[in-house]
């Protein structure tokens, strides 16, 4: 059974035993809110990461959510994408397509990867674009508090560094403000060029999660999600705040090692 708890304006926080647990714990939370927005909007606008993550989502390739998923009602988004062709090794959209999108039927022209063939800037502006025209019919909800795109869900990693999508610590692409999409040439995790939702976007979101296992992200949850103080820096982790939505963690006991209050009483 894994631990669940709500962790003061952090959110939920769900702490399994063992990756099987996380792994079903995940494909459980996604099928049912696939089927609650599919029966409220038809539709079910759902943002990748890259990473791990993927790989932890892999039993909704399995019986039952294979069979069980609308899957003719998902529309796929990256949340970041990095700016290299979409057969390359570092592609998240190749990433999703090998290990998610080729194995349940998702229709093809519901996937939204990212154009390969111009630049980082122009990728993002493009995205953006597409962005709202799907917004305009309503297949991405749109926010009741700004104009911004109100996916029905945006799942997340987080790095050592406490980076989320491709917001990087003390980057000015933390800052954007107006913009939905916007793109950086510095990641200092390779590839450099990338696209990334803003944090407006990703705090606009019907429903956030973010999934983080191992002992090399415990530093960086903690300071994600324990009370810090204003000396410490502030990590793009902790600015995941959805403002109307709701926002889950999904942990190992690895990963939550270093948390102050790992019973989850309070
Ligand atoms: O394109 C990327 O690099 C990812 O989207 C990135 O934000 C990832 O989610 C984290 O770095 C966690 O990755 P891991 O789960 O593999 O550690």
């Amino acid at each position: 059974m894994a631990l669940s708890g709500n962790q003061k304006d952090r959110g939920e926080l769900r702490i399994h035993e063992s990756m099987d647990e996380l792994k079903t714990d995940l494909a459980d939370y996604i099928a049912e809110l696939s089927d609650a927005s599919v029966k409220e909007r038809g539709f079910f606008a759902i943002a990748l990461s890259g990473g791990s993550l993927i790989g932890l989502m892999g039993k909704l390739c399995e019986s039952p959510y294979n069979k069980t998923v609308d899957w003719s009602k998902w529309y796929i988004f990256w949340a970041d994408e990095r700016v290299v062709a979409k057969n390359h090794a570092d592609s998240n959209y190749k990433l999703a397509k090998d290990g998610l999108l080729s194995k349940v039927p998702i229709v093809p022209s519901h996937v939204h990867s990212i154009n390969d063939s111009v630049s980082a800037e122009e990728a993002a502006d493009d995205y953006e674009f597409v962005i709202r025209q799907l917004v305009k019919t309503h297949v991405v909800n749109v926010s009741e508090i700004n104009d911004c795109p109100k996916f029905d869900l945006i799942l997340l990693g987080l790095g050592p560094d406490g980076h989320i999508a491709s917001l990087f610590p003390n980057h000015s692409a933390l800052d954007e403000r107006e913009e939905w999409v916007t793109f950086i040439t510095d990641s200092p995790k390779p590839p450099p060029e990338r696209i990334t939702f803003t944090l407006p976007v990703i705090n606009s979101a019907s429903n956030v999660a973010v999934v983080v296992t191992g002992e090399g992200k415990a530093e960086a949850l903690h300071s994600a999600i324990d009370e810090v103080g204003p000396d410490d820096p502030l990590i793009p982790a902790r600015m995941v705040q959805p403002a109307i939505g709701k926002l889950v963690w999904f942990l190992d006991k690895q990963a939550a090692s270093k948390l102050e209050n790992s019973n989850l009483n309070n």
